[in-house]
């Protein structure tokens, strides 16, 4: 099906758009009240996620309320080690938690590769409920997490501020770290091919836990998987977003991918002196930003966009948007983007 709105694939792609596209991490949820209304009638996140027509509905939700130009499909990283074996469950208020954990050989050979259709059927599904209910008014991004992000909640069993037990095993065990990543790999990458299959338009890899790893673990653990993902959706659009992860941009500037992800703690210009004119950039407001007076985050946000420039970037926060952040600031910061980028390419500011 034709796109009505295909701005942000034309600036994945690095062609010249009229406006600059945008969207927001983590807007399907937590800050919508419809989302909260949907979620109070449920037993928990996973009936959601699990249920086709409930996850299109709230992936479609911001496309009403926000007018954003794409759709994320509404899902989690999580679901992956759930596939090859690792249940997960999601305490209310606290987040992920895993019963059980992977500490040695033994759990290692336990996991499985994961068939998308027999084990991931369910956010496959949501993908194709959700394109029909889009009826191609902007594109749906499908997402995974990187492979060293999914080792680090597998290990560690859930969130934490060092994820210490994860990053122990790669001085510990690294080869039984590499045997875990490559499961993860080979998983994700049948899953994201299988998204692609069921109409995601654009796939964005999260390493969220990029950050807190030394630049030689990081490169040795994490983007050598990465590579492999993006070598695998050849045609396809790629975003990487791998927060922290300054240390590895010059790496990411040689990835088969299209769109380089930026938290807020990047500066815009640095990073495309590094990466040069054939990526695009994605991202990239302090999240805390939005908390201001909608003059201030208006003004924020024509700063941010100053410092990308008109072409070759796709607007966003540097990280999903915090869950007490007031909905109308969200939409200033999306109206912002649209009528600058717009005034800026006619030569008007
Ligand atoms: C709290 C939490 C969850 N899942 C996870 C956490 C973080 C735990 C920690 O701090 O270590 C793990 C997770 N899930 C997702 C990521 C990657 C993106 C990131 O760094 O934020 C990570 C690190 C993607 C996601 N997780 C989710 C989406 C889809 C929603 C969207 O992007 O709009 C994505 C891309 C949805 C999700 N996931 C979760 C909830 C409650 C929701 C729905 C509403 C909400 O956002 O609060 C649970």
């Amino acid at each position: 099906m034709m796109l009505k709105n295909d701005l942000l694939l034309r600036a994945a792609r690095g062609e010249d758009t009229e406006r600059t596209p945008v969207w927001l991490m983590r807007q399907a949820g937590r800050i919508l009240p419809q989302y909260r209304a949907l979620r109070g009638r449920l037993s928990g996140f996973k009936e959601l996620v699990e249920t086709p027509e409930l996850a299109a509905e709230v992936t479609i939700q911001p496309v009403d309320a926000l007018d954003v130009d794409a759709a994320i499909i509404f899902s989690d990283i999580l679901v992956v080690p759930e596939a090859m074996g690792l249940t997960y469950e999601m305490v209310e208020a606290r987040g992920p938690l895993f019963p059980e954990t992977i500490q040695n050989a033994h759990d290692v050979a336990r996991m499985r590769i994961a068939d998308p259709e027999e084990h991931l059927g369910y956010v496959l599904e949501a993908i194709r409920v959700t394109k029909r209910g889009l009826n191609g008014r902007v594109p749906l991004i499908g997402f995974a997490g990187a492979p060293w992000t999914i080792l680090a909640y597998m290990v560690e069993g859930h969130g934490s501020k060092t994820f210490s037990k994860a990053r122990r095993l790669l001085y510990t065990e690294p080869a039984l770290a590499h045997e875990l990543l490559r499961k993860i790999t080979a998983t994700t990458i049948a899953y994201l091919q299988a998204q692609v299959e069921a109409g995601a338009n654009l796939i964005q890899v999260f390493d969220s836990w990029a950050g807190i790893l030394p630049p030689h673990h990081y490169h040795e653990f994490s983007t050598r998987y990465i590579r492999e993902i993006c070598e695998a959706l050849p045609g396809v659009p790629v975003t990487v977003f791998a927060k922290g992860a300054f240390f590895a941009v010059p790496e990411f500037a040689t990835l088969p991918c299209r769109t380089i992800g930026l938290d807020w703690n990047e500066d815009p210009q640095t990073v495309r002196a590094v990466v040069g004119e054939s990526k695009t950039l994605q991202g990239n407001l302090d999240p805390c930003a939005l908390y201001g007076t909608p003059e201030q985050v208006q003004h924020a946000t024509i700063q941010m966009l100053r410092r990308f420039g008109p072409q070759r970037h796709i607007a966003n926060l540097g990280h999903g948007v915090y869950p007490d952040t007031n909905p109308d600031n969200v939409k200033v910061f999306i109206e912002t983007v649209k009528e600058f980028s717009t005034l800026a390419r006619e030569g008007q500011i």
